[in-house]
């Protein structure tokens, strides 16, 4: 399963630099952050229809795009979904969790 996400976060740092007309990855990248978190949300949106409209197989495929999407803008920002999986973790041992726990030092 993170394996999977690991093949997809290589793909996505060697497309970013890659050939517009031939790659998506480095065609939304030369967009910009401000579009790759607009997809992002466009995605977010999509899946939540397709749960509300109970369609399974919808929010598998919306979920897909979303997870790809927020890879790209995680290599936008120079992050990683090790980054995501680390706070997971960090999450997993804070009891009681709240809020304000949750969120990372600054
Ligand atoms: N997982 C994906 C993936 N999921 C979704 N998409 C693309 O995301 C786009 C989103 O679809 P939309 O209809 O919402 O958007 P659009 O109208 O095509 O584009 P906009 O003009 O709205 O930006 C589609 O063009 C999909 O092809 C993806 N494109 C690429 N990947 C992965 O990234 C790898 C590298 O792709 P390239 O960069 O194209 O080589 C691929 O091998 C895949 O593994």
């Amino acid at each position: 399963m993170a394996g999977t996400l690991e093949t997809l976060q290589s793909t996505i740092r060697d497309r970013r630099s890659g050939d517009p007309a031939s790659s998506y990855v480095a065609r939304l990248t030369a967009k910009g952050r401000a579009k790759i978190a607009q997809k992002l949300g466009e995605e977010a949106v999509e899946t939540v229809i397709a749960a509300m409209e109970g369609d399974r197989a919808g929010v598998t495929s919306e979920a897909a795009d979303l997870l790809f999407h927020l890879g790209v803008l995680l290599a936008d920002m120079d992050l990683g979904f090790e980054d995501v999986f680390a706070e997971l973790e960090r999450r997993e041992g804070v009891s009681g969790l709240d809020e304000k726990a949750a969120r990372p030092q600054d």
